[in-house]
């Protein structure tokens, strides 16, 4: 296998995020959890996107995670790799966007990295380098009040500059509207200025589609799903890939019951809860009960049973921003994340037991726990459920078992719905 493009999602929603526009690109691509092992049989493709769950741990550890896996990327034939970051470049100023950048940009041997996390089709654009999510400026949009990481400035190269140790240059969106040759005399000029990165202005798939023509020469970007886009499409065009259909045994049926976890507390998702009430059993878990070690997981388990044969079932510990709040400041916000995070692991591999074979999980850090707790080594792509968000068939796994990883802002009203209708 020699891979035309190697991607590095820093967490596993992205990571189908990706996966999902490279396949509808028409790239042959699989997602792994993490690097694979060296006896996972993997099918003949074009991309792999190695899931990292590094986007809110230490930057000393994110970086190391992520030149593993580079490295074994490169290994494969690679010589472009994205690094794949959220589309409203969640990070602190600590990282951890910047520090794995540098280093990946020392190991490629990369001149200046182009940096955009747009992705158009769901909203996320970036004029003069600030990212808007939907018509909001990113630090008035509720991104402002995520649980792990606020995002309270909306100028990208402010951001990345607090982050890298390079400076941080812009290619506006005047310049890539003339056109790919106009995007490399820019980058050769910030190259000149001693720039080693620079935040790209995209509004419009045809920006990133110049985009992706300069990033093909390149050997490394980073940027979220809009820019796996122009990559793709660059491939595709320029004939260093033959365009292939989604595989249809990705999508086969599985049977047997299901079940919805929300661990995201994003307005997207609470209201896509609120409309799951209408047609399916929900249960609200009790976050300070899981905190205290009161049962929370084992009550919520009793409560599914039952109803499994029924039909699906959401369990959810999703709350509001200022409940959020509350519970952060009676316990701390990393140990409240964890432990709600490993109660829906525990629910999900208890439910998985109890025969659920497919599974829908709303936030990326909660997917990635619940992910691991099932050891599931990779994902085939299969339909499209919503922007950003596709069907996945778990491989390598004990028996098969459909899965989809919803973002926490992406997935319209009927969220829950929409992907039981096509997981079947
Ligand atoms: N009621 C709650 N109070 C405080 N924290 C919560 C609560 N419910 C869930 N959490 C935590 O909030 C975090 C939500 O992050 P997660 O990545 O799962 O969702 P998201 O950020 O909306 O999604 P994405 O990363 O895909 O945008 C997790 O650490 C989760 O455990
Ligand atoms: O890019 C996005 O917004 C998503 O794929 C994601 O990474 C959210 O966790």
């Amino acid at each position: 296998m020699t891979l035309s493009l190697g991607c590095i999602a820093d967490d596993y929603t992205g990571a189908s995020d990706l996966a999902n526009t490279l396949t509808r690109a028409g790239l042959r691509t699989v997602q792994t959890i993490g690097i694979p092992a060296d006896d996972l049989a993997l099918p003949d493709v074009d991309a792999v996107v190695v899931s990292l769950k590094s986007r809110s741990i230490e930057a000393g550890l994110a970086v190391s995670r992520s030149r593993a896996a580079e490295a074994w990327l490169r290994g494969r034939g690679a010589s472009h790799v994205l690094f794949k970051i959220c589309s409203t470049f969640d990070s602190t100023d600590a990282g951890n966007i910047g520090p794995v950048m540098d280093a990946l940009r020392a190991d490629g041997g990369e001149g200046v990295v182009l940096v955009t996390p747009a992705f158009p089709e769901t909203g996320r654009t970036v004029y003069q380098g600030n990212l808007f999510v939907g018509a909001v400026p990113l630090n008035e949009s509720p991104l402002k009040d995520h649980p792990l990481n606020p995002m309270h400035d909306s100028n990208l190269v402010r951001v990345l500059a607090r982050q890298s140790r390079t400076q941080i240059g812009l290619v506006d969106l005047a310049t890539v509207t003339r056109g790919a040759d106009a995007v490399r005399a820019r980058l050769a000029e910030l190259a000149g200025k001693g720039i080693g990165a620079a935040i790209i202005d995209a509004v419009f798939d045809r920006d990133l589609e110049t985009i992706g023509l300069v990033a093909a020469g390149h050997r490394l970007s980073v940027g979220a799903s809009g820019i796996g886009l122009g990559l793709a499409r660059a491939l595709v065009s320029t004939g260093k890939v033959k365009s292939a259909a989604t595989s249809a045994e990705a999508g086969a049926a599985v049977g047997g019951p299901a079940a919805c976890l929300a661990g995201s507390c994003s307005q997207a998702t609470l209201r896509q809860i609120a409309n799951a009430e209408k047609v399916m059993p929900v249960l609200h878990l009790d976050p300070d009960r899981i905190l205290t070690g009161a049962g929370e997981a084992q009550r919520a388990l009793d409560w599914a049973r039952p109803r499994l044969a029924e039909g699906p079932v959401l369990i959810a510990s999703s709350s509001t921003p200022d409940q959020v709040a509350a519970l952060q400041a009676r316990h701390g916000r990393d140990a409240a994340g964890h432990a709600i995070e490993q109660a829906m692991a525990d629910i999900a591999e208890s439910l998985v037991k109890s025969g659920v074979r497919r599974l829908v999980v709303a936030g990326g850090e909660t997917s990635g726990a619940v992910v691991d707790r099932l050891r599931i080594p990779g994902f085939l792509v299969g339909v499209e459920i919503a922007a950003g968000v596709p069907v996945l068939r778990a491989v390598g796994a004990g028996g098969d078992m459909l899965l989809a990883l919803k973002s926490g802002n992406f997935g319209g009203a009927e969220f829950f719905t929409d992907a039981l209708r096509l997981m079947r």
